[in-house]
């Protein structure tokens, strides 16, 4: 059924998903609908995708240019499964969506995991945990370092704070160990970003911080996203705001901040939802390079294709999993691959779908709480939010004094060979060169395993997440038809390195359990219960169990990296793909290191990076 939001405000009312309650009256500028009939032939940008960094570049252009967005999935504005920022974690929703990756490396033979993404305005902001944290110093001079000047900790934190309206945690939340440095936040941006209130569960926090130091010796940081703050634990903020006019905690999805809100009201945006992007159209541009000059789109259930022009540049922002499989699609990638699908390559581009890469997570660690224990403040109620309290360790917290050593050696001695094998990159170079910035930065200080805990009634969660990989993956289409999903090849712990970090991330957890004060909210023997590898297990044994638990971690990045070309690089730090005039890529896929150790507040700081440098193009033309 066509609707549009200008025409029909009545449809909040009516929407099978609104509680009345909780749904508001607009007075729109922004176009939303997903009737083509409506629209104009062309527009000064068109951002492809309208998901997380889509919605904050687009917000930004629209003030004083025209823009079409053209997003992939629905508009589940009302959806108060979405919205409520309390809907237990993982349940399915209109924005779910699951993807198939091949088989990956795992116990005696393959595991099939699935690669969980959102498809709705919002993108992945829609569906996640909504845990926050950012890049540090270090790993942004890592960034920087792989050929990207102006990519730095001090350039970038502008980017981050524009975007930001961080809450400072209140008497109870502070009395309760929260705290923040006002100097490294934003607050004015649009983005809520606030400590639950109150504290779901201060007492599993307060656990949560203690045995955390122990294991990992580590000490409590008055903020964990300050940049420089090294191994710490800290109580972790969300992406939540309080929403005055419901009087209730919202999720603070792109849409919630960058499209709905009546402050953020547009009338040079138009957002095409239930649509997808098959192709960018391009022509021949000036000096041998290329030149958008529009979009071809379908509606998402299948039909007739239609195209945009555009008269200014294209932004593709359609996700890690999906701007690359775009890009192959307008016949931009790796020559020789695009001519045996039958494209006819415009730019030979080989790093596009390559540098492909995601953390991984131990989960699934259930330690059954105690009877005896008081629950009080520990089980957090019907109110559970995935992380409560984060450390970060770094190498030297997770390995000894020489641990920084031992991973440097570790990294710089990896065999490249597995990985060049398989595409996940496309030279030697890249692979060394992208060790040594990640052995540098481990070196100043970057943190090299997190660990978070979880509130439950029955049960207490701990789980542990890699952060900066040196597996790498792939993503290439297997066909032109553009319903069809890409081929998503993680190449998850195939690099050795990986799988020592993978080893002491098992190790800790087992350690949470038997580290009082959390372990004096567990039965006595909550880690036999939970089959997690006793400390005394042989590394065989830790191996192994990691080999059958590791899940994705869900950041995934990568495969349009911003590089030199000559290392596999897409985009140059202007975030323009090499060899175009005007074709831009902002997501997640731009990153050619996991230096967002939780992606989506980086990604608003990309954003909003991305239109400043957009806009700067703008005015000198
Ligand atoms: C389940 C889950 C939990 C997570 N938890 C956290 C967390 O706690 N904290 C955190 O910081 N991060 C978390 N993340 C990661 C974070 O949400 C993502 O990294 C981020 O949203 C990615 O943003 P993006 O802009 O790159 O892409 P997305 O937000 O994925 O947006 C891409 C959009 O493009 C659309 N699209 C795709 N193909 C096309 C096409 N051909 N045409 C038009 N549109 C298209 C998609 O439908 C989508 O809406 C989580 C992610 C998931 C999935």
């Amino acid at each position: 059924m066509a609707y549009d939001r200008l025409t029909h405000p009545a449809r909040l009312q009516n929407s099978p998903t609104c509680k009345r309650a909780t749904c508001v009256e607009f007075t729109q500028a922004t176009f939303i609908t997903n009737d083509t009939s409506r629209l104009e032939s062309s527009y000064e940008y068109i951002v492809v995708g309208g998901g997380t960094t889509a919605l904050a570049v687009a917000n930004r252009l629209s003030v004083n240019h025209t823009v079409l967005v053209v997003e992939r999935g629905s508009d589940q504005m009302n959806n108060d499964l979405l919205n409520d920022p309390f809907t237990t974690f993982g349940t399915p929703t209109a924005c779910r969506v699951l993807m198939d990756a091949p088989p990956q490396v795992g116990l005696n033979d393959t595991r099939l995991l699935p690669l969980t993404h959102g498809r709705c305005l919002g993108g992945g902001s829609s569906i996640n945990a909504m845990m926050g944290s950012r890049p540090t110093f270090a790993g942004m001079k890592a960034l920087e370092a792989l050929g990207n000047p102006g990519w730095g900790w001090n350039d970038f934190l502008p980017f981050m704070q524009k975007s930001e309206t961080f809450h400072p945690p209140n008497a109870e939340q502070h009395a309760d160990g929260a705290d923040y440095f006002a100097a490294v936040h934003g607050f004015d941006g649009p983005v809520g970003v606030s400590f639950a209130t109150p504290f779901v569960a201060p007492a599993l926090q307060a656990a949560g911080v203690n045995t955390s130091e122990v294991i990992y010796g580590l000490s409590l940081s008055p903020d964990l996203g300050n940049g420089f703050s090294g191994g710490h634990v800290a109580h972790y903020y969300e992406h939540i705001h309080f929403n005055e006019t419901l009087q209730a905690d919202r999720r603070s999805s792109s849409a919630w901040s960058y499209l709905y809100p009546q402050s953020q009201q547009r009338a040079g945006l138009t957002v095409l939802t239930d649509h997808l992007v098959d192709v960018v159209l391009t022509e021949a541009g000036s000096h041998g390079n290329i030149t958008a000059t529009g979009i071809r789109v379908q509606p998402s259930a299948g039909g007739r294709s239609l195209s945009f022009k555009v008269t200014r540049e294209v932004v593709v922002s359609a996700g890690a999993l999906y701007s690359p499989s775009i890009l192959q699609r307008s016949g931009i990638g790796n020559a020789t691959f695009l001519k045996n699908l039958g494209i006819t390559p415009v730019l030979d581009l080989p790093g596009v779908g390559s540098n492909f890469q995601d953390q991984i997570l131990l989960t699934n660690v259930s330690y059954p709480l105690s009877p005896s224990a008081n629950t009080t403040n520990v089980t957090a109620g019907d109110k559970i939010l995935l992380g409560v309290v984060v450390a970060h360790a770094t190498a030297t917290n997770a390995f000894g004094p020489n641990g920084t050593d031992i991973i440097q050696a570790a990294l710089l001695n990896s065999s490249a060979d597995f990985t060049l094998s398989v595409g996940g990159m496309v030279n030697e170079e890249a692979f060394s060169a992208q060790a040594a910035v990640m052995a540098d930065a481990y070196r100043i200080d970057h943190p090299i395993i997190e660990l978070f805990y979880t509130p439950g009634s029955e049960v207490l969660k701990a789980w542990s997440q890699s952060i900066l990989p040196l597996s790498r993956g792939t993503v290439r289409i297997n066909t032109t038809d553009p319903i069809a999903d890409p081929i998503v090849d993680t190449h998850f712990l195939t690099v050795d390195v990986d799988m020592q970090i993978a080893m002491r991330m098992a190790r800790g957890i087992a350690q949470a359990a038997l580290t009082p004060p959390f372990s004096d909210l567990l039965t006595p023997d909550a880690l036999a219960q939970s089959n997690v590898p006793a400390p005394n297990a042989t590394d065989d044994q830790v191996r192994d169990w990691v080999l059958a638990t590791y899940t994705p971690g869900i950041h995934f990045v990568g495969s349009n990296s911003m590089m030199p070309k000559a290392l596999g690089g897409v985009v140059s730090p202007e975030l323009m793909v090499y060899g175009t005039t005007n074709i831009r890529v902002a997501d997640a896929s731009i990153l050619p290191l996991s230096v967002f150790p939780h992606t989506t507040l980086g990604l608003y700081g990309v954003a909003e990076k991305a239109a400043h440098m957009i806009l700067q193009t703008a005015a000198n033309t």
